[in-house]
């Protein structure tokens, strides 16, 4: 081809590129919203942030920057807009908002046929009404023993050894983990067992975590997933792990469905039994493929998110020897005789452990990346004026921080959830979202945090090793939230009293 050829092409590019770029600034319908003219114009301004920017994970920490200057609404790409208040979130992610997933957003992860994935609302009010009964209180409280028996392995294995700290980071979640595939699907992944809690799989997804950005703006996993495993552990080793698990997910569903007298020889009732066999004719069974999906999610969503949770909370009363001592005093009196179990309903009437959780779940955020919905007519936002088809979302970590709503925001207080006034927070305590997209696990998050935080705090003792809270304090986004420092540890070892 003739070099004028490539030169009309690179001029019309050009002229493209100039016209898209005055579109953006003077005539898109979000033109008039404030913010970086770089992010009107081009998605690239994202992109860095997640990508570059101080090594990646930063778009979070940069928006804070955004709403100093701009105000409470922040054009933030082409199509747009991030809000800081707390009455835009509870306009966007409450019941009956008409508003979708975002599907570039989650479609990265390729788990498209799951609770988590399902962009259209009927498929993701049907699967939720199919899985509902396992997450449900009911369902918690019939098998409140399945993760207590997990709690009895992770206090024994970290009170084990007293002279070698723990990393925090691992054991709590390696019990997570346990207990999700135990509830769920009756299965062990053995990370309690495995020397430090370090089990490969934990290992690898502290590390493949910070990949989750490149998979939303260089989608390969659909490639990826379709390669031979031996190509992709090749091509990064980091997925062995995670292969693993998903063999073993795969090896039961394909049990399940050739045979599903199989079911019964489970001890208890996990996804499958509800999955396969539809209570209502509504329902029909997924796919193979949309139970793999759905496996897959189960296990990724509940051990990071209450595994962080976990580290925040303890950290905090670790270092704050008043809100330690007021966990034990309450807990030794609530529960004397620790060779009998405590149910869950026991240690939901104890006020200040359950003000303890709901300030880790403030200060721990849940998932930190603001989750980006489409709005599919023109609606008010926050009191401002959204057209149809913009992408909006609002970070849980804005709320959380918010000082018209939290005095301090910033400091560890279980008080706060105890004063006079109190009721008046709850609104505001967002770490499970809201709405139809709010965390179906949620209730199974709570039976965990009240378990594990109960026996941690009554029976064992801790001191913070190598660890300061300036470690812990920088937060990267990574959808979780990712410590930048080095993994928390602690020197454990059995309570005598
Ligand atoms: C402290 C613990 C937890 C926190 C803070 C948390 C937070 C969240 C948040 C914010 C969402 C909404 C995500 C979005 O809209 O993109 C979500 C969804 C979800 N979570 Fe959790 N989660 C926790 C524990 C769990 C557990 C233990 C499970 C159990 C397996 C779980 C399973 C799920 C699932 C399946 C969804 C998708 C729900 C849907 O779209 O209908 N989560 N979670």
């Amino acid at each position: 081809m003739s070099l004028s050829y490539y030169l009309g092409f690179i001029i019309a590019l050009g002229v493209c590129t100039v016209v898209l770029v005055f579109y953006r600034i003077y005539f898109h319908p979000l033109h008039a919203y404030p913010g970086p003219r770089l992010a009107a114009v081009s998605y690239l301004y994202h992109f860095y942030f997640d990508m570059i920017s101080k090594g990646g994970g930063e778009i979070v920490n940069h928006l804070e920057e955004l709403h100093a200057i701009y105000g409470p609404v922040v054009r933030i790409g082409p199509n747009e807009l991030h809000f800081s208040e707390a009455r835009a979130y509870m306009d966007m992610y409450r019941m009956g908002t008409g508003l979708t997933k975002e599907p570039w957003f989650y479609r990265m992860q390729c788990m498209e046929q799951s609770s988590f994935g399902f962009i259209n609302p009927h498929d993701h009010k049907t699967r939720r009404e199919m899985l509902s009964p396992l997450f449900s209180r009911r369902g918690i409280l019939q098998l409140q023993h399945v993760i207590r028996d997990e709690v009895v392995h992770l206090v024994t294995a970290m009170g084990r050894t007293p002279e070698a700290p723990v990393d925090l980071h691992f054991a709590f979640r390696a019990i997570a983990l346990e207990i999700v595939t135990s509830y769920f699907f009756g299965k062990h992944i053995g990370s309690l067992s495995s020397p430090g809690f370090r089990h490969q799989l934990l290992v690898d997804l502290q590390d493949i975590i910070f990949s989750f950005w490149a998979l939303k703006w260089f989608p390969i996993m659909p490639i990826f997933s379709r390669l031979p495993d031996c190509v992709a552990v090749a091509l990064n080793p980091k997925f062995r792990s995670n292969l693993l698990v998903r063999d073993m997910l795969a090896e039961q569903i394909a049990i399940f469905l050739k045979d599903n007298d199989a079911l019964k020889q489970v001890d208890h009732e996990i996804i499958y039994t509800y999955l396969l066999s539809p209570q209502n004719e509504k329902h029909t069974r997924p796919s193979r493929r949309s139970l793999m999906d759905e496996a897959q999610v189960i296990v990724q969503a509940g051990s990071d998110t209450v595994g962080n949770t976990l580290c925040v909370g303890l950290l905090h009363a670790l270092d704050s020897p008043h809100i330690h001592n007021a966990l034990r005093a309450e807990l030794d009196v609530a529960w004397p005789n620790t060779d009998e179990p405590m149910l869950l309903q026991q240690y939901e009437e104890l006020p200040y452990l359950t003000a303890f959780i709901k300030e880790s779940l403030r200060m721990s955020h849940g998932v930190l990346s603001p989750l980006p919905r489409i709005v599919n007519q023109d609606m008010v936002i926050g009191g401002h004026a959204v057209p149809a088809g913009t992408v909006v979302s609002s970070g849980s970590s804005f709320v959380h921080y918010d000082g018209d709503t939290f005095e301090n925001p910033k400091s560890f207080k279980p008080e706060r959830w105890m004063s006079e006034g109190a009721s008046q927070l709850e609104s505001s305590l967002v770490p499970f979202g809201r709405g139809p997209r709010q965390c179906i696990g949620m209730n199974l998050a709570w039976a965990e945090l009240y378990i594990i935080f109960g026996n941690l705090f009554r029976r064992l003792d801790f001191e913070l090793y190598d660890t300061s809270m300036e470690d812990f304090g920088k937060i990267k986004d990574y959808f979780v939230p990712v410590h930048a420092g080095r993994n928390p540890q602690a020197l454990v070892k059995p309570r005598t009293v």
